[in-house]
């Protein structure tokens, strides 16, 4: 059986630019991602996501401008966890991004995200997020460098999708 575990990624847009951070240690060390990390058991998802952003680049979001944008799932061949990401983006923020122990932030056009120094999987759904859509990924790794099989598929309304799924 596996085990769920809850993460948040939060990425930031401003006009054609959205913020990145280059990963300095732990999980998905050397690669640029949003902002994010573990929802820990006395906060919201929303409370999650706005500390983890602002524990690893200094910018501060109210939860309530979070917006949901897409469920993602994690898997890897032989282990027993299920990452379940909750991805949200927002254009309001506070603060000057800068560089923390955990992260180094940086703006990327929307028309030059550097996926060859992310993880596999955002070269197939960071198009839906930067097309404005809403969906849903899954994706099955060997390693961490290989996907195996993945699904992804466009979501109308996240609240209807999450309401129709049993244990979320
Ligand atoms: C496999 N393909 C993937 N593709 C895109 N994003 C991925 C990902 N796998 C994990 N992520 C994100 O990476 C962060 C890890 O967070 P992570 O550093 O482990 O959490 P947290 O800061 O709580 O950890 P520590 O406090 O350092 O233990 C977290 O946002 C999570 O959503």
């Amino acid at each position: 059986m596996l085990v769920k575990k809850l993460f948040t990624l939060v990425f930031i847009n401003n006009e054609d630019q959205i913020l990145l951070g280059l990963k300095k240690r732990g999980f998905g060390v050397k690669k640029w991602n949003g902002f994010g990390g573990k929802v820990e058991p006395n906060e919201t998802i929303l409370e999650a996501a706005a500390r983890e952003l602002n524990e690893e680049c200094c910018v501060s979001v109210r939860p309530s401008d979070l917006k949901n944008i897409a469920h993602l799932e994690f898997t890897f061949e032989g282990q027993p966890t299920l990452m379940d990401v909750r991805v949200f983006s927002t254009n309001v923020f506070e603060g000057n991004p800068k560089e923390t122990e955990e992260m180094l932030p940086k703006w990327f056009k929307n028309t030059e995200v550097p996926f060859d120094d992310m993880w596999p999987d955002d070269r197939i759904w960071f198009p839906y997020m930067l097309q404005g859509k809403k969906f849903f990924g899954k994706f099955h790794y060997e390693g961490f460098d290989k996907i195996l099989n993945y699904k992804i598929e466009e979501i109308d309304c996240m609240k209807t999708f999450y309401a129709g799924r049993k244990s979320t």
